[in-house]
């Protein structure tokens, strides 16, 4: 089976060689073919080029792409969007004056995600973030990360990664499962932190990773939450099951959680909405990926992570939703990515870098997803008619993605 999409308008982020990371001053750089082709054969992206060479190409399918720009899928490496319910409560409460720690503090937000989670059955689990996934593909995700999380005993976080095993089966893209082990302290352990972490370090780890029900650890790495010590004995534990870390950090206060994100060698880092100087020279020389993450900073009104000093440190940036039920409840990658041009001062083309290959890279799949590139699978967003790709964060709010190619399928 093949799939011809001519006449495009312009093809997007196109790489001959296989680029996993781009970073700093490369990550102005969007490449970029006018007036192109694009050729899929089953799952894979073959060939591309000018119009002018597609001339004798014939294809069991063609799309006529005319006005139209083709770019690669976005690549999510961040989302918790097993969860149940939703706590519209506290959005309202905070509206009234109630800050985010206020609705914790009382024994709201993870928590009450928690109780929810844990009344709900696997199915009806199953079923809510199913439709979530069904609604991102169609906003143009096409590689995705998934934390647990809302669980907080070990039988309720296995349950969350079941799920999640299951939405990997039943759907067409790749979906990359996080134990987050660490989220929350659980009530009945609010005054014995130790013995809840005992637990993590103990049982839920070693029943995880011998289940094959995670590929990266995470944790909340957070004042009130879990702090160095706690991070670093879970991350220890981790690694002894070769669980990879990409952690929750720098959300609300910076006190060396991305140093020991990358002593730990994680994969990403990730918020990093209070940042110092400190934590990019911690990046600096390392295989750590920074990744923001815009929707949480506007639905929270909290400060945006700065990822231009970030990238003009000469660091790469990762961008990703977040999607969660209390600090986040979007997985709309086009709004992360107009978020990261209009309040990170972002241009289109870092944005644009940050929300295909550096989220790919931030997933562990960068040398097959995030760009268009010979070999590549063929997931691909074909948007509507537009004057061209800056729209694409300009117009803001509006749906511009018309056609989402999954596998060379249609989805
Ligand atoms: N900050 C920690 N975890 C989630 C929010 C959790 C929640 O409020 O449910 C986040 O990444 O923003
Ligand atoms: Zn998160």
């Amino acid at each position: 089976m093949t799939l011809l999409i001519k006449n495009i308008k312009e093809l997007l982020q196109v790489r001959d060689t296989n680029v996993t990371i781009v970073k700093g001053e490369d990550m102005k750089v969007l490449p970029i073919l006018k007036n192109a082709y694009l050729l899929i054969e089953h799952d894979t992206i073959v060939e591309f080029g000018p119009m002018e060479e597609c001339l004798n190409i014939e294809a069991d399918k063609t799309i006529d792409a005319t006005g139209k720009v083709v770019l690669p899928t976005w690549c999510d490496s961040h989302t918790h969007i097993v969860y149940a319910g939703d706590r519209t409560q506290e959005f309202v409460d905070r509206i009234n004056g109630l800050s985010y720690e206020d609705i914790a503090n009382r024994g709201g937000g993870i928590l009450n995600s928690a109780e929810q989670l844990q009344n709900t059955s696997e199915d009806e689990l199953y079923n809510q973030a199913s439709k979530r996934l069904t609604e991102v593909i169609k906003l143009g995700t096409g590689a995705i990360e998934i934390k647990s999380g809302y669980g907080l005993t070990v039988e309720a976080e296995l349950k969350m990664l079941r799920v999640i095993k299951r939405l990997k089966h039943d759907f067409p893209i790749p979906v990359k499962p996080t134990l987050l082990a660490a989220h929350a302290i659980p009530k009945a352990y609010k005054d014995n932190k130790k013995a809840f972490i005992d637990i993590v370090v103990n049982e839920l780890i070693p029943k995880a990773a011998e289940a094959h029900l995670a590929e990266y650890i995470d944790v909340f790495c957070e004042k009130g939450y879990f702090d160095l010590e706690d991070t670093q004995r879970i991350l220890e534990a981790a690694k002894a099951h070769r669980l990879i870390p990409k952690i929750h950090v720098n959300q609300f206060n910076a006190f060396g959680g991305v140093a020991l994100g990358v002593e730990y060698d994680a994969l990403s880092v990730d918020h990093l909405e209070e940042l110092n100087p400190e934590d990019i020279s911690a990046l600096q020389g390392s295989n750590t990926m920074p990744v923001a993450l815009p929707s949480c900073s506007y639905f929270l009104s909290i400060p945006y992570t700065p990822g231009r000093a970030i990238i003009d440190a000469g660091l790469p940036l990762a961008l990703a939703t977040d999607y969660n039920p209390g600090s986040t409840p979007s997985g709309n990658m086009n709004f992360v990515v107009s978020s990261a041009c209009i309040k990170m001062k972002l241009t289109p083309e870092e944005a644009i870098n940050a929300a295909t290959i550096n989220g790919a890279y931030a997933m562990g799949l960068s040398n097959r997803y995030g760009s268009i590139c010979r070999g590549k699978k063929a997931n691909i967003i074909i948007t509507k008619a537009i004057p061209g790709y800056y729209h694409l964060p300009y117009a803001f709010g509006n749906n511009l993605i018309e056609t989402v190619i999954i596998n060379g399928d249609v989805f």
